[in-house]
């Protein structure tokens, strides 16, 4: 018996030339369009609420649309298509609601969409009537896939079609006139599919609609048409989209009297280049939803736009620095999450885990604490988090790819204490072995407590030598005389040495104590000794490191203070490398990772 193969039989082609054809290119050899820069802010639409709502699994709520609404009022958006009036009644009812209670401020131009259908027009301007500013959007589909499949339409059966229905819009807006409406009006047309569409028919086609719209009247006097230019299925490079615009833009009639409209989707991931590269071809205004929601792929994405342009030095005029509401806002309507590597707005885009991109974040910190009038260039953040509301909090995060510069600006952060060079590695040898153990990422939070547990930093983490009191007697060479007492392990011990400084004396006292606290003989010698002021004002204090090399193993140790003193920080960082060296690494480790991770692996 003949079995029929599975319907998801895969039909992948190793020659796809015969299914698929490449897109058919504009021909603009002349295109100026590559040279040209983005230098002003467009006229911005956000279509959140229709091309983007219409999208989602469970449209908006008239709740959710209304928190939309005002965020986007928010952010500065002063033209906004906040529906369809003619889909359904709770469309309708929702333009309704933002007009009877007066929820647009009179300088936010209220946008509304409608197919080229008579009965639909007429319930879109019901929709719309007694509003302050309105702008009527109206569709037809405009490339030969639609007009051969959908509509078994001419090209002049098309354009028949929307001059048609232009003209009703036409008489609508009269009639509201003739009516004392106080509405102003501004009549917005896309030829639907247009970046599949024969670029010399969309501008017949538009050249057209100028002609029903403005027909008998003078133009100078008139709002310009917004002729908005859809790539309503992405099916070329972003270049070609260019290509199509700077065409248009040259052939329409009356270039003065339009504007042109961008409004590109994401299918092939392009949206954003074909918006900006639309641009540069000469467009004037831009259609798309906050993180780039809507059909399919989504619409462009306006957040994305507007920051590109943001970092390159031009105000966008839209406002984005509180990105975190934006994206509570919009994914609590949407239910739809914002991807964590989203440009600019994603969970992880601020965050280096690996530790080259760590080392030199760190370093381009420490490069604008220095000048921080400079225009802005730190390596791999091509903006400041600040400007958008993050924190840096997030920059860098640690795991297993981490390196020690990236550890050392954690530890910076939390504590203040600019551990020096040759420290770091010493230190990240700790969290390293630690990250390996969990492979898991490791937190400031870890990073700290690791950090306090190794150097016994901070009054709850004592070591195995603690100081009690001490004083200094200087003699007629110089020589400094440490005496003092140190907790060891809670007994007390008196000590006495010299040397040439505070650290060498109580060095030599502790050597001459050895062995001390059950542990065995050891020779401490200093390696490395640094200091730095910790804060400022009235509550500065002193952060010294000490590296102690045990002469009998060769073991060199790290230990670090901090103290209101100076004299005192570097005898307790002493101490610190004394702890360190009196215990054997693997046990420290242990005792490390016990602090740190306890029962968590
Ligand atoms: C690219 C875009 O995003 S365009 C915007 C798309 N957004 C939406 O569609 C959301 C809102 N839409 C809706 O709620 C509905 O589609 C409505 C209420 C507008 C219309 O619904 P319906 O009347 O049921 O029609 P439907 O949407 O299925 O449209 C298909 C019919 O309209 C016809 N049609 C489309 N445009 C026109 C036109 N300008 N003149 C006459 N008929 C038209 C089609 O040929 C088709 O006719 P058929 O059923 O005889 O084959
Ligand atoms: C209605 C039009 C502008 C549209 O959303 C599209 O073509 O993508
Ligand atoms: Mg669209």
């Amino acid at each position: 018996m003949a079995t029929s193969a599975p319907v998801s039989a895969a039909t992948w082609l190793k020659d796809p030339s015969k299914k698929y054809l490449p897109f058919a290119s504009v021909n603009l050899p002349d295109r100026t369009w590559p040279d040209k820069r983005i230098t002003k802010a467009p006229r911005w639409a956000s279509s959140d609420l229709r091309d983007g709502n219409q999208a989602l699994v469970n449209p908006m709520t008239l709740a959710q649309k209304k928190r939309v609404f005002d965020l986007l009022l928010k952010c500065g958006f002063k033209e906004i298509e906040a529906g369809f009036p003619s889909a359904s009644e709770t469309e309708f009812q929702w333009i309704r609601s933002l007009i009877e209670q007066n929820q647009t401020p009179d300088d936010v131009w209220l946008q509304v969409l409608t197919p080229a259908r008579g009965e639909l027009i007429k319930r879109t301007f019901e929709g719309v009537r007694d509003a302050k500013n309105v702008i009527l959007h109206m569709y037809n589909a405009a490339a030969p896939v639609f007009r051969d499949q959908v509509f078994g339409n001419t090209q002049q059966q098309t354009i028949d079609l929307a001059v048609k229905h232009v003209k009703i819009v036409r008489e609508q807006v009269d009639a509201a006139i003739a009516r004392g409406d106080r509405t102003n009006w501004q009549f917005e047309y896309s030829p639907e599919a247009f970046s599949q569409t024969e670029p010399d028919f969309a501008v017949r086609l538009c050249d057209a609609v100028q002609e029903a719209w403005f027909a008998g009247r003078d133009k100078a006097n008139e709002r310009p048409i917004i002729f908005n230019l859809p790539a309503t299925v992405e099916v070329a490079t972003p270049n070609n989209y260019a290509d199509q615009i700077e065409y248009f833009c040259r052939n329409i009639k009356d270039r003065q009297h339009i504007v042109v409209s961008l409004h590109t989707h994401n299918d092939r991931g392009t949206g954003v280049a074909a918006s900006e590269l639309g641009l540069m071809a000469g467009a004037d205004r831009v259609e798309g939803c906050l993180f780039g929601n809507g059909e399919r792929t989504g619409n462009v994405d306006l957040v994305t736009l507007a920051l590109n342009m943001y970092t390159q030095g031009v105000s966008p005029e839209l406002d984005f620095s509180n990105l975190e509401e934006c994206i509570e806002v919009i994914t609590a309507c949407s239910d739809i999450p914002v991807h964590p590597r989203a440009p600019w707005a994603g969970e992880l885009v601020f965050t280096a885990f690996s530790g080259s991109h760590q080392d030199a974040i760190k370093k381009g910190f420490g490069h604008r604490q220095k000048d921080a009038s400079q225009p802005w260039s730190i390596p791999y953040l091509p903006i400041d988090p600040a400007d958008i509301g993050m924190t840096y909090e997030a920059v860098i995060r640690v795991n297993s790819q981490s390196g020690k510069g990236g550890v050392a600006y954690l530890v910076q952060r939390s504590l203040g204490l600019d551990l020096p060079k040759k420290m770091q590695p010493a230190f990240y040898q700790v969290v390293q072995a630690i990250s390996e153990r969990t492979a898991k990422e490791i937190t400031g939070d870890d990073i700290e407590k690791a950090f306090r547990a190794t150097y016994y930093y901070g009054p709850e983490h004592n070591g195995q030598f603690t100081l009690v009191d001490y004083s200094f007697a200087t003699g007629a060479d110089g020589k400094k005389t440490f005496t003092g007492t140190i907790d060891v392990n809670g007994e007390h011990k008196h000590i006495k040495g010299d040397g040439n400084g505070p650290v060498s004396a109580l060095l030599d006292a502790l050597n001459d104590a050895w062995p001390v606290g059950g542990s065995k003989q050891h020779h401490l010698s200093v390696k490395e000794y640094s200091e730095h002021a910790l804060g400022a004002g009235s509550d500065v204090r002193a952060a010294s490191y000490v590296q102690l090399v045990d002469t009998t193993t060769g073991r060199a140790v790290w230990g670090v203070s901090s103290s209101t003193d100076v004299t005192e920080a570097s005898l307790k960082a002493v101490l610190s490398a004394a702890s360190n060296a009196a215990v054997d690494a693997e046990r420290r480790y242990s005792e490390i990772e016990d602090a740190v991770i306890g029962g968590r692996v």
